[in-house]
C-alpha cells in the first residue's frame, strides 16, 4: 500500500504523464496520435525520436496545451490538463506558460519588426516594464552570440539565424521546461556546440529538458531517457543503450544505431 506521502512524492517527480492520447488535426481525418502513453520524469535529459509523420510535433503540441486531445489524460506535474482540469483556465495557462516550446520552423515564431522586440515579446506580454524585459533579451542574444541581430528584421535572417532568435526569445521568458523540436537543424558546428553547451547550462539550472531529434548521436551522447514514436503510437521507452540493443525496435521505426 502506497502512502499518501509517497504517492505525492511519485506525483512531484512527474514532469508529465500522458495515456491513450489521441489526436487527429481534422475530423475525419487519420489519427496523428492513436494511444499515446508516456511518463516523463523531472531532471532527466529526454529524446523523443521516430521517423517523419511519427507524432513528435503533435506531441509536444499536446504537451504544451496548444493541441487539445480528442481522448485520453495529460497530467504537468501531477495536475491533470485534460480532459479534467483541475484548475481555472487562466490557472491552467499559467501553468503551462512554465513550459516553453521550440517550434520546428522559426518562422512560426518570430512575428516583431526587430529582433530585439521579438526575444522581448514574451516578458513584456507578461507585465515587465520595457527596460527590464529589453534587459533579459539582450541578455538572452549575448549567450547565443548573436547581439548583432538585435536590430535585424527576423523575417531576413537565415534559418539558423532565426532558429538561434527564436530559442533568444524562449530564454528570456525563463521557461522551467523546454520542448525543443528539431533545435539541431540547421545550425552550424558552431551554433551546435554552443546549443549543447547551453542545454547543459539549463539543465543545471534546474530547466526540464525534452528535445525531438532525428540527430541519434545526438541521442546517444545526450539523453537519459528516449521515448520512440510510429505512426502515432508509443514503441519504446528507455534508456539510450537498450534502444541500440532493440534491432526490432529500430527497423521498425526506421531509426539506425549511430554507433557510438
Ligand atoms: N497541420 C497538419 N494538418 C494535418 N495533418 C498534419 C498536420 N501536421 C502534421 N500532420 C500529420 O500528423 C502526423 C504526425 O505529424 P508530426 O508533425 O507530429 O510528425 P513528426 O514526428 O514531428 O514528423 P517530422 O519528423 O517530419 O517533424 C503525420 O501523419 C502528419 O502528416
Amino acid at each position: 500500500m502506497v502512502s499518501v506521502a509517497e504517492y505525492s512524492v511519485a506525483l512531484s517527480e512527474e514532469l508529465f504523464r500522458v495515456e491513450g492520447v489521441h489526436f487527429r488535426y481534422r475530423e475525419g481525418s487519420p489519427w496523428a496520435l492513436r494511444g499515446v502513453d508516456f511518463v516523463l520524469r523531472r531532471r532527466r535529459r529526454v529524446a523523443f525520436v521516430g521517423a517523419n509523420g511519427s507524432g513528435k510535433t503533435t506531441t509536444f503540441f499536446v504537451l504544451r496545451g496548444l493541441f487539445t486531445p480528442e481522448k485520453g489524460r495529460v497530467a504537468f506535474r501531477g495536475t491533470e490538463v485534460y480532459p479534467a482540469p483541475t484548475l481555472p483556465a487562466r490557472e491552467r495557462e499559467k501553468l503551462l506558460q512554465s513550459v516553453g516550446i521550440l517550434f520546428q520552423d522559426p518562422d512560426d515564431m518570430l512575428i516583431s519588426l526587430t529582433v530585439l522586440e521579438d526575444v522581448a515579446f514574451t516578458p513584456l506580454h507578461r507585465g515587465l516594464p520595457w527596460e527590464e524585459a529589453e534587459r533579459r533579451a539582450r541578455a538572452a542574444l549575448a549567450r547565443l552570440g548573436i547581439e548583432s541581430l538585435a536590430d535585424r528584421p527576423p523575417r531576413e535572417l537565415s534559418f539558423g539565424q532565426k532558429k538561434l532568435v527564436a530559442l533568444a526569445g524562449l530564454l528570456a521568458a525563463e521557461p522551467e521546461v523546454l520542448l525543443l523540436d528539431e533545435p539541431m537543424a540547421f545550425l552550424d558546428p558552431r551554433g551546435r556546440r554552443l546549443l549543447l553547451a547551453i542545454l547543459e547550462d539549463l539543465f543545471a539550472s534546474g530547466v526540464d529538458l525534452v528535445v525531438a531529434t532525428h540527430d541519434m548521436r545526438f541521442v546517444a551522447r545526450w539523453a537519459e531517457d528516449v521515448v520512440v514514436l510510429s505512426e502515432g503510437t508509443v514503441l519504446f521507452r528507455g534508456s539510450p543503450a537498450e534502444l541500440f540493443r532493440r534491432d526490432d525496435v529500430l527497423d521498425a521505426a526506421g531509426l539506425e544505431d549511430p554507433g557510438v
